[in-house]
């Protein structure tokens, strides 16, 4: 059994070539010489890309025994490493076209080998530049509802839920989610960053009692609300993109959670592009235009989820309570709800806490920088207090429109 180490670049050449030796990966000939680099730029963890003289590459990924960006004093489980495989070959099974190949893992080196999707872009960074993916948001609709669903209480039998749900117990990178989003913004923390000029409007989100018990109710759903397997970290940097493929990266932070978690932060960071769009394209039909892009991606894509949803719970539900049409409505019902609120969430945490988006933090005029920050809040807020009171997706598209206009 191999002794954890923190790896560089040639141990990540040494571990691939025996990989190689092994005939443990294919990837690359018996005659391969490799060569090896760092390039994460994530919050957490290595990513090495190790490449031959045929321009054969994989992506070696590896986690530290704490978070990257803040360093030793924020201690992090390897265990997140077992639970990232583990979550990829689950979602993997499922939907294979849009999920990242995993070829190997090792968990006492907490390392997992990925195929190397560099020839795609980054979600974040194109979506920045104002690229369109007209089939983003088909894409995200089917991986979400298969992932959901066959991970949910409609597919698997109450056995089998109960020892995946066991399996997917992820309470470090939980109580990062935990915190970073339902506690931080709504107190004083030192992990809290905005500039001064947001300080008023902190302190109002500080002292509104609906909005702290919306994101009470929010936090309390995330912890005690078992549905599906969550990829959990459902923002513009876990997914790979170009013209014809999406493939999401990064589920490190899948556990056993609320449906509504990953469609509500791929909704949120769909908006935060929006608002950052105000300060960055200015030319107005160009801006209107593109995002009239987003706000079509977004309806598409939640409007898609449902309807796979749908299909998959008339045709696929093994219990027969839940194979009920009613049911299946009620159920959606409640997760419109939750992902509207867990989008405003992820628009407010983006803002003021610990995490921010290049989409906002890029933005090189302070003044419409800060003028785009007022406007992720103030959606963020509006999402989180009207969450529950969408009874369907047209009335949350109606509220999303009449609060972006
Ligand atoms: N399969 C992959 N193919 C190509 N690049 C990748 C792949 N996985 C990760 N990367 C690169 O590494 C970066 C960080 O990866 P990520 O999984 O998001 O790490 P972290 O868990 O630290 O957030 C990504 O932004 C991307 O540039
Ligand atoms: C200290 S982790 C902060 C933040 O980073 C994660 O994203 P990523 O690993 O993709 O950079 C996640 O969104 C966490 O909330």
């Amino acid at each position: 059994m191999a002794k954890y180490t923190a790896f560089n670049a040639e141990h990540a050449v040494d571990y691939i070539k025996e990989l190689v030796k092994s005939e443990l990966i294919s990837v690359f000939p018996a005659d391969a010489t490799l060569t090896a680099y760092e390039f994460g730029d994530g919050n957490l963890n290595l990513v090495f890309r190790v490449a031959d003289q045929y321009n054969n590459s994989v992506i070696l990924k590896q986690a530290l025994p704490y978070a990257r960006c803040v360093g030793e004093s924020w201690p992090l489980s390897l265990d997140r490493a077992r639970i990232e495989a583990e979550v990829l070959i689950n979602h993997g099974k499922l939907c294979p076209e849009h999920t990242v190949a995993i070829l190997h893992h090792n968990v006492e080196l907490a390392l997992t080998v990925l195929e190397d999707l560099g020839e795609l872009q980054i979600l974040r960074g194109a979506q920045i530049n104002a690229e369109q993916f007209p089939l983003l948001a088909s894409h995200v609709a089917l991986y979400l509802s298969r992932i959901g669903f066959y991970n949910s209480d409609f597919y698997l039998s109450a056995e089998d839920k109960k020892a995946k749900v066991s399996q997917f117990i992820n309470p470090d990178l939980c109580k990062i989610t935990e915190d970073l989003f339902f506690t931080d913004p709504y107190i004083e923390h030192e992990r809290n960053n905005f500039p001064t000029e947001l300080t008023e409007h902190v302190e109002s989100i500080r002292n509104n009692d609906a909005l702290k018990l919306a994101a009470a109710k929010l936090k309390a759903k995330f912890l005690s609300c078992p549905q599906t397997l969550l990829h959990g970290d459902m923002h513009s940097g876990s997914i790979f993109v170009d013209s014809k493929t999406t493939k999401m990266i990064d589920p490190e932070f899948g556990f056993f959670g609320p449906v509504g978690f990953d469609i509500g932060s791929f909704m949120g960071n769909l908006l935060l592009n929006y608002c950052a769009q105000n300060a960055r394209i200015t030319e107005q039909a160009k801006r209107r235009q593109y995002q009239t892009h987003l706000l079509t991606c977004l309806q598409d894509c939640y409007s898609q989820f449902e309807q796979h949803w749908l299909n998959l719970a008339s045709s696929e539900a093994t219990d027969i309570s839940f194979a009920n049409r009613a049911f299946s409505e009620d159920y959606l019902q409640h997760v419109l709800r939750d992902a509207v609120g867990y989008c405003g969430a992820e628009l407010i945490r983006r803002t003021i806490g610990l995490a921010h988006v290049a989409d906002i933090d890029g933005i090189e005029d302070a003044q419409a920088r800060l003028a785009v920050q007022q406007q992720t809040l103030v959606l963020g807020e509006q999402l989180m207090l009207n969450a529950t009171s969408c009874n369907n997706k047209d009335e949350f598209f109606s509220l999303l429109i009449s609060l972006l206009n």
